[in-house]
């Protein structure tokens, strides 16, 4: 497949001043404004093929909307270069808006003070969509979104879940091949979050549109992604299968086992009882079997009880997720503390973070 998005060395440096504290410092932050430059993308690259979906993950800070920025053409990098099927976002504007939808979950885009169904008019005529065309793809966001009970409300009066989902429909209306999403189900309740999701889903997989999002929520990384790239400082530091990076940085594993056997109360050397649901018993590691396996566990457990079911419980995605971000913390202190100390050759933490910056997991 070929990559709808491409970003090569992407960089962005913002100059901020520095306000200095009390009467005196605001004077002098007037007369000599000391100016502080930040660097919130620092030589990213990376690309997402036609029809896939990658999640875009880090830290607050890390610098996941400033790249979406510059991929939609809201930004223009430093330096480094974006391509969005085949075009410059910040060069070409129009012609990326033609090819790209948005949603900034925190932030409209649409007419504060219109109802939805005119606002997604204007869009109509702004892209020039046939009349045929724009109320069948209506019809479909209002069957996958529920939007028609509110579309006539004014955007400003409607729920945070009612407007995000009004502003996703507005983003697909042109019908586009590629879709940034910017922490679009932030704020939602459950059962709306499985909504978008789904719709999510279906454009990918029916429509076959290439989407890019940024959250938080792991729920909606395990259900939507199969690849995530992780930023932190501003870098990327993993790139690859979400599978593999459960695989990497998936510190514990639990076994779980429906048993008809033994009291619960007899467990397995090595092992403790994390929890029961009903007949169901999750077990982990009780820590005085160092090296002990989920395998090894699973034969235990085997042995031990009449077993009607086993398997193997994968970590939870907010664990992985967390000590991926802690190791990378720890990553970059030794490389900080590192490069001060060595000023020859390439200090060994430092390799570290490029092989893991460099290759994919
Ligand atoms: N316009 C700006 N001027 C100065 N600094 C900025 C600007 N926009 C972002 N930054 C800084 O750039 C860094 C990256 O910000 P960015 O919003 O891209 O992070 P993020 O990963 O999207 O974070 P979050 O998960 O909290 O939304 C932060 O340190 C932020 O303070």
């Amino acid at each position: 497949m070929p990559a709808a998005i491409t970003a090569r060395g992407l960089t962005k440096t913002f100059h901020t001043t520095k306000r200095q504290p009390g009467l005196r410092g605001a004077l002098r932050s007037l007369v000599a404004p000391e100016r502080v430059a930040k660097k919130a993308v620092d030589d990213v690259s990376f690309t997402v093929a036609t029809g896939e979906l990658v999640a875009l993950l880090g830290p607050n800070g890390a610098g996941k909307s400033t790249t979406i920025k510059m991929l939609t053409g809201i930004l223009t990098p430093t330096s480094g270069e974006a391509e969005v099927v085949g075009v410059a976002p910040y060069r070409e504007r129009e012609r990326n808006a033609r090819n790209v939808g948005a949603v900034f979950g925190q932030r409209s885009q649409l007419w504060w003070d219109l109802p939805a169904r005119e606002s997604f008019a204007i869009l109509r005529d702004i892209y020039s969509v046939g009349e045929s065309e724009h109320t069948a793809r209506l019809r479909e966001f209002d069957d996958l979104l529920d939007l028609s009970s509110f579309w006539d409300t004014r955007i400003r009066h409607l729920s945070l879940g009612q407007r995000v989902r009004c502003d996703l429909a507005a983003a697909l209306l042109h019908d586009p091949p590629v879709v940034f999403l910017d922490e679009p189900t932030i704020g939602m309740d459950v059962v709306v979050k499985e909504q978008v999701r789904n719709f999510l889903r279906y454009q990918v997989e029916t429509r076959g549109r290439t989407v890019l999002l940024t959250t938080h929520d792991m729920t909606e990384v395990a259900r939507l992604a199969e690849r995530v790239v992780l930023i932190n400082h501003g870098r990327i530091v993993l790139d690859g299968p979400l599978a593999e990076i459960r695989r990497r940085f998936g510190r514990t594993w639990q076994v779980h086992a429906t048993v008809t056997g033994p009291e619960a109360a007899l467990c397995p050397d090595g092992l403790k009882i994390l929890r029961t649901e009903g007949p169901r018993i999750v077990f982990g590691p009780d820590g005085t079997a160092t090296g002990l396996t989920p395998h090894e566990a699973l034969k235990r457990i085997i042995e031990r009880y009449d077993v009607a079911d086993v398997g193997i419980e994968e970590s939870d995605l907010e664990d992985v997720m967390r000590a991926a971000y802690l190791r990378q913390d720890d990553q970059d202190t030794e490389d900080t503390t590192e490069d001060a100390a060595d000023t020859e050759g390439a200090p060994q933490g430092l390799q570290d973070a490029q092989d893991t910056v460099g290759g994919r997991v």
